[in-house]
């Protein structure tokens, strides 16, 4: 295929593009429209995280504390992607978290909100708003995992005055449940003709392990069909961790891998570091069957050093995420799309794929990111507005919103600098990062599926049928592109109306 596009008559190719000394952002480049001789379906996003890890979805959640723990760890993997869980907590909670994300059951929710007999209606109001459930399970000790004694819903506390009441006065106690380790088949079976709203999943000594949902169900029934998870060789999710490059990050490795972590990240702004190549040496020689994911970088240079030092995939971006203040406050970093390019060049010929961290705000930044050689992206804001991020909702100026926080910002730093710096505090703490919220974006099962379908609408445009078509086309010219003026980038987002709504799907 010749677009012409070495000689500038139409557009140019990337080593033109992003030679010319100038840090671009997917936002300054577009990418122009190649000959469509296939359909959106047929464009295949399977990719690769690292040497020895394919995903089936080139998406990855970021190990932020506002962002991956268990539930959006399982629930990336169950659509084929990975989650990565972040660092900021003890050794023992992460690998628990990790223990828990691989025994996720999709469909399954496996932390109800649950009450004791003796808190009252105002709990469950509190409940209500900020996690949205209208519906709280009662045991013995108010947790999962305990004696299941009764159910209050909506219906059970509408009319009733008295917010102080205690649910004990007010549970229903006819209970239909499953027994444990039923199949999600079995039991929506069972709560659809038992006509209830509610299934508990219950041991054979009556303490409740999980909870299934009717509305649940009906939701699931509208998502896109889920498609293979990715597993590893164990059977179970695949699922990821970060850990530092510290003394103490050597014992969390060594949690992390005794619960069957199936790939780590070294989480550092700049990796091109001698405690990294140090972590890295010491992963190998400990645990070689483990990939580890280095980062982060953003040039040729960095990316080379880690991979001659052992990195299996690497992690790109610095300064660009949507949090992220380290260009101001360092000086240092570069633009994401140049960034990307730039790394991915290098990664490809020593057979590392790249996953571009940071700076995703839509289907089309996936696009540019994935055609200028990324093999993965890697999201914060884009999920952490999702129901499976961790946090609750809350309201302000009649808005849905969840916390998004850098894990650079003081409030992250200072939950986790006992962890990092292990109470030394003395150590100056200087922000590289903001605490903000993002806009509630329902659930990442339909936001995934949903962006994926646009991304292939992207290949499908641009007449590459696959990633790896696209990184070969973009290597030998084949695709066009151009830098966007300011005001092309205005020209290209919604203008000159009096007013819209935003709608993706
Ligand atoms: N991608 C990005 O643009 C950025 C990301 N972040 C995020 O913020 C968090 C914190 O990042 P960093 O501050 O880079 O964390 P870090 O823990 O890697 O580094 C903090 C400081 O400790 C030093 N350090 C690391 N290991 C050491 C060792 N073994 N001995 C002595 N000193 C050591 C580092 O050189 C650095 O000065 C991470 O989650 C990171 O992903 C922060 C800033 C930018
Ligand atoms: O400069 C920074 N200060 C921070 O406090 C911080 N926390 C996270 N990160 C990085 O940002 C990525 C997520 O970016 P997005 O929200 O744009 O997806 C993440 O994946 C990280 O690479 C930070 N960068
Ligand atoms: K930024």
């Amino acid at each position: 295929m010749d677009n012409g596009y070495g000689g500038g008559a139409d557009g140019y190719t990337a080593s033109r593009v992003m030679g010319q000394g100038y840090s671009y952002t997917y936002d300054d480049i577009i990418l122009l429209p190649g000959y469509i001789d296939f359909p959106t379906e047929e464009v295949q996003l399977s990719t690769r995280l690292t040497k020895n890890i394919s995903l089936r979805t080139p998406c990855v959640s970021s190990p932020m504390d506002t962002v991956t723990e268990a539930q959006m760890a399982a629930a990336m993997a169950v659509q084929g992607g990975i989650g990565i869980v972040h660092y900021n907590m003890g050794l023992q909670e992460q690998a628990h978290l990790i223990s828990k994300a691989k025994t996720f059951r999709a469909g399954f929710v496996s932390e109800p909100a649950c009450l004791k007999p003796s808190d009252t209606i105002a709990q469950v109001d509190q409940i209500k708003l900020s996690k949205g459930f209208s519906s709280v399970l009662i045991t013995e000790n108010g947790q999962i995992g305990s004696k299941l004694l009764g159910i209050v819903t909506s219906r059970d506390i509408d009319f009733v005055s008295d917010r102080f009441t205690e649910v004990r006065d007010v549970m229903s106690m006819d209970l239909v449940t499953a027994p444990e380790g039923c199949t999600y088949e079995d039991a929506s079976n069972s709560l659809i003709s038992s006509k209830k709203s509610l299934l508990p999943i219950v041991r054979e000594t009556g303490e409740v392990v999980e909870l299934l949902c009717r509305t649940d169900i009906k939701q699931q029934r509208d998502f896109p069909a889920l498609g293979t998870p990715s597993l590893g060789s164990d059977g179970k999710i695949l699922v990821g961790a970060a850990i530092g490059t510290r003394e103490g990050d050597k014992k969390r490795l060594e949690m992390l891998v005794n619960v069957g972590v199936n790939v780590v990240v070294l989480d550092s702004s700049q990796g091109d570091s001698i405690y990294q190549r140090e972590m890295l040496a010491f992963s190998k020689r400990a645990y070689p069957e483990l990939d580890v994911i280095a980062g982060n970088v953003v040039t040729s240079y960095q990316a080379r050093n880690l991979i001659e030092a052992g990195a299996d995939g690497l992690r790109v971006g610095m300064g660009s995420g949507s949090i992220c203040t380290t260009q101001e406050v360092c000086a240092v970093g570069r633009g994401q799309a140049t960034a990307v390019y730039k790394t991915a060049g290098i990664a490809k010929q020593m057979g590392v794929p790249v996953i571009a961290d940071g700076g995703i705000a839509n289907s089309g930044h996936i696009v540019k990111a994935l055609v200028l050689g990324a093999s993965t992206v890697m999201m914060g804001s884009f999920l952490a507005g999702t129901a499976e991020a961790p946090g609750d909702y809350f309201f302000q100026d009649g808005r849905r919103l969840k916390k998004y926080r850098g894990m650079g910002s003081l409030e992250a730093m200072t939950k986790g600098s006992d962890v990092r710096y292990l109470g030394d505090k003395s150590k100056l703490k200087i922000a590289q990062g903001v605490s903000g919220a993002v806009a509630d974006k329902g659930s990442v099962m339909k936001l995934i599926p949903y962006t994926m379908h646009a991304v292939k609408q992207g290949f499908q445009d641009l007449g590459f049928r696959s990633i790896e078509a696209a990184h070969d086309g973009l290597a030998q010219g084949q695709i066009g592109l151009e830098v966007r003026t300011g005001a092309a980038q205005a020209e290209g987002g919604v203008h000159h109306l009096v007013s819209y709504e935003k709608r993706s799907f």
